[in-house]
């Protein structure tokens, strides 16, 4: 197979070179714009997580900052669901935390387990530094969830937690010091009220919220539901302690906002500091004020851990695609990043024989300045989804892409840096002292490491019913090892793996009707399998971000190979293929198994139909 990367004649960005170079970044958005021809360039170091590299005639290379892809179990972990037991047992009588946050508080020394002298002592602090400190370190934490809130914000769910993975013990122990001052003797720690929220709340409705909250008796919900979410925020009594006042008041005002916009986003829950003002009259005695706005900044402190709580327990699970592309919302729904390309693909979907495949599309919408395709959310309603991402198709590239990379070769660290990861041989000497690799070079390797070039399809990622998400199939390239996965995702159930036939069956009836397809090239196209604990199953058609029409004069068939110029896409082979597999697991499941335990799978690729003969592999070097 020849590398696109060789034929690109690379002529500059030597490893020489490379030391000598003017480092440029640009964010994700500017890339957009450098396809589209723009060329707004920011000077900055290079220290992007992950980049693209331009080399250019003067020895210069521009890098771009892009935005990740989803790639660890741990990120997805933040965003995903946790076994039911983490929601309803005591965490901190546990001795093994879950989340780094609980890692964090169930730590030897954490502060759950130390009184506040205890805590001043991990932190070498006297009574009198503690006393001029205080400030000062409030200020810091709360700095520090502010940016963990802007970092929530961009990542919904991941960035908090990682900023918490990422405290040394000293900041732990700083954090500990101040929950325990501003928590105050004999009340009840914000850890504890955010388990509270959590056993009360875990859904992302913010009617089950409420609801749920007036059978759980907590001092400060019962207290909220007594005082504010009954009789609105604002109708506190004179005679109200300080203490209901303030909690309530902020309580019962997410509570109802939560009821109000059922929304599981960081935004439904951020409280800023101007806000939190609102609850003091304007002639309090400066002490008064001063002590009333420390409670505020705990309630803050609980407010941000219970956009975490809630983030965490919410359904939603993004198991493959980009970090950021997605949104949570309302109304059994979710929002994507909006792509033109996508949105006019759903459009037409929504007319055609392939409706019952395609996830609804509901229009757009914006959140700030970012618009968003309104997607029905497949996960909904389900109650523990488990579900598995195939990328569809015998490359996940398109031609475009490699005329613009012969035009415009631009390195790659990030993904020089993950092939490496993978298989530190697999790039070239020149690759190697590059340190980088062209987006079509890295493309075309994952698809022949994986089993995209052989069996037209890969699995992207698996969700599994306990909340882990297992995304290591980068080398998953035989049959039998898809058989394999496909047992595992599925538990050997026969009546899931049937579903799933059947459904793929009728996806290729649909398919054959389907105007769409007859005049679209399908690339980067996933099917995502979804089943629950009530067995509720479903194949969806997902992802049309790379999917083009084609000019009239193309007919693709979608079962031939792809020769450069001939569009094909290969999504039948895929399908046959998967299907075929499902197949051979429904048959394993149900205690036939194969005696070599290899798939002998035949897929006749002109005709597209498929048949069972001596075992083979299937082979299409396509690149
Ligand atoms: N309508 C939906 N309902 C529920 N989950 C969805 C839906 N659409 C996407 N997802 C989840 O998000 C993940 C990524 O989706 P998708 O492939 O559309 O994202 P992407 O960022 O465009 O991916 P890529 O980077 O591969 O192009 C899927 O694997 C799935 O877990
Ligand atoms: O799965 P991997 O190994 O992480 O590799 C990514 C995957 O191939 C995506 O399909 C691709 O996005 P597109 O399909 O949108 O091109 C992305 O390119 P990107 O980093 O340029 O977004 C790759 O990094």
């Amino acid at each position: 197979m020849e590398h696109v990367a060789s034929r690109l004649s690379l002529k500059e960005g030597t490893g020489e070179g490379m030391r000598k170079i003017q480092i440029k970044e640009r964010n994700a958005e500017d890339i957009g714009e450098e396809k589209k021809g723009g060329d707004d360039t920011v000077f900055t170091s290079e220290n992007c997580r992950s980049n693209w590299r331009f080399p250019a005639s003067d020895g210069t290379v521009t890098v771009h900052k892009v935005k990740p892809k989803l790639c660890s179990a741990k990120a997805m972990c933040f965003s995903s669901q946790e076994p039911a037991h983490s929601l309803t047992e005591p965490e901190e009588t546990k001795n093994t935390p879950t989340t780094p946050w609980q890692a964090a508080e169930s730590e030897p020394g954490s502060c759950e387990h130390l009184d506040q002298n205890q805590a001043a002592h991990v932190t070498g602090e006297t009574a009198e530094d503690e006393k001029t400190n205080r400030k000062g370190e409030e200020d810091r934490v709360e700095e520090r969830l502010e940016v963990d809130d802007k970092l929530g914000e961009d990542n919904w769910g991941g960035g908090p937690r990682r900023k918490i993975l990422n405290m040394n013990d000293k900041a732990k122990a700083e954090l500990k010091v101040r929950r325990a001052r501003l928590g105050g003797e004999g009340e009840v720690t914000d850890w504890e009220r955010r388990k509270r929220w959590a056993r009360t709340g875990r859904g992302r409705d913010g009617a089950e919220l409420k609801e749920e909250s007036e059978t759980e008796i907590d001092p400060g919900l019962d207290g909220a539901r007594a005082s504010g979410v009954e009789r609105g925020p604002e109708c506190f009594s004179e005679g109200e302690t300080e203490k209901s006042s303030i909690s309530h008041t902020l309580l019962s005002r997410m509570l109802l906002h939560s009821s109000a916009s059922s929304s599981s986003s960081s935004s439904s829950f951020t409280y800023s500091s101007p806000e939190s003002d609102e609850v003091f009259s304007e002639n309090e005695a400066t002490t008064t004020r001063r002590q009333r706005m420390r409670k505020c900044r705990s309630w803050k402190t609980f407010t941000t851990m219970m956009q975490w709580s809630v983030r965490r327990h919410s359904s939603w699970v993004q198991l493959a695609g980009h970090q950021g592309n997605f949104q949570p919302s309302e109304g059994g729904e979710v929002l994507k990043r909006y792509n033109a390309v996508e949105s006019s693909c759903l459009q037409a979907l929504m007319n055609d024989s392939l409706r019952q495949f395609v996830p609804c599309y509901r229009g757009l919408t914006t959140r700030g300045s970012e618009s968003y395709i309104r997607l029905e959310d497949l996960l909904s309603g389900l109650s523990c989804p488990v579900i598995m991402d195939c990328k569809m198709g015998v490359r996940t590239y398109l031609e475009e892409e490699l005329v613009r990379a012969r035009s415009n070769p631009c390195l790659r660290t990030d993904m020089y840096q993950k092939m490496v990861k993978i298989d530190p041989a697999a790039p070239s000497a020149e690759e190697h002292a590059q340190g980088g690799v062209t987006k079509p070079r890295y493309m075309q390797w994952r698809d022949s490491v994986s089993s995209t070039s052989t069996l037209g399809f890969r699995i992207e990622g698996i969700t599994a019913e306990d909340g882990r998400v297992l995304r290591d199939f980068k080398k998953t390239r035989t049959s039998a090892q898809v058989t394999n996965a496909l047992l595992s995702f599925t538990k050997r159930q026969s009546h899931i793996l049937e579903a799933y036939l059947s459904r793929l069956q009728a996806l290729s009836g649909a398919l054959k009707e389907s105007e769409f397809f007859k005049t679209h090239e399908v690339i980067g196209s996933s099917l995502l399998f979804v089943h629950d604990r009530t067995n509720k199953a479903n194949v969806w058609m997902i992802d049309f971000g790379k999917t083009t029409p084609t000019p009239s004069s193309v007919h693709l068939k979608h079962n031939i190979p792809w020769v450069e110029g001939n569009r094909e896409d290969g999504y039948i082979i895929g399908l046959s293929t998967l299907t075929l597999l499902v197949k051979e697991a429904l048959r394993q499941a149900v205690g036939q198994h194969h005696d070599e335990g290899n798939i002998p799978v035949h897929v006749d690729h002109q005709t597209g139909t498929q048949h069972r003969s001596q075992p083979c592999e299937i082979t299409h070097n396509h690149i």
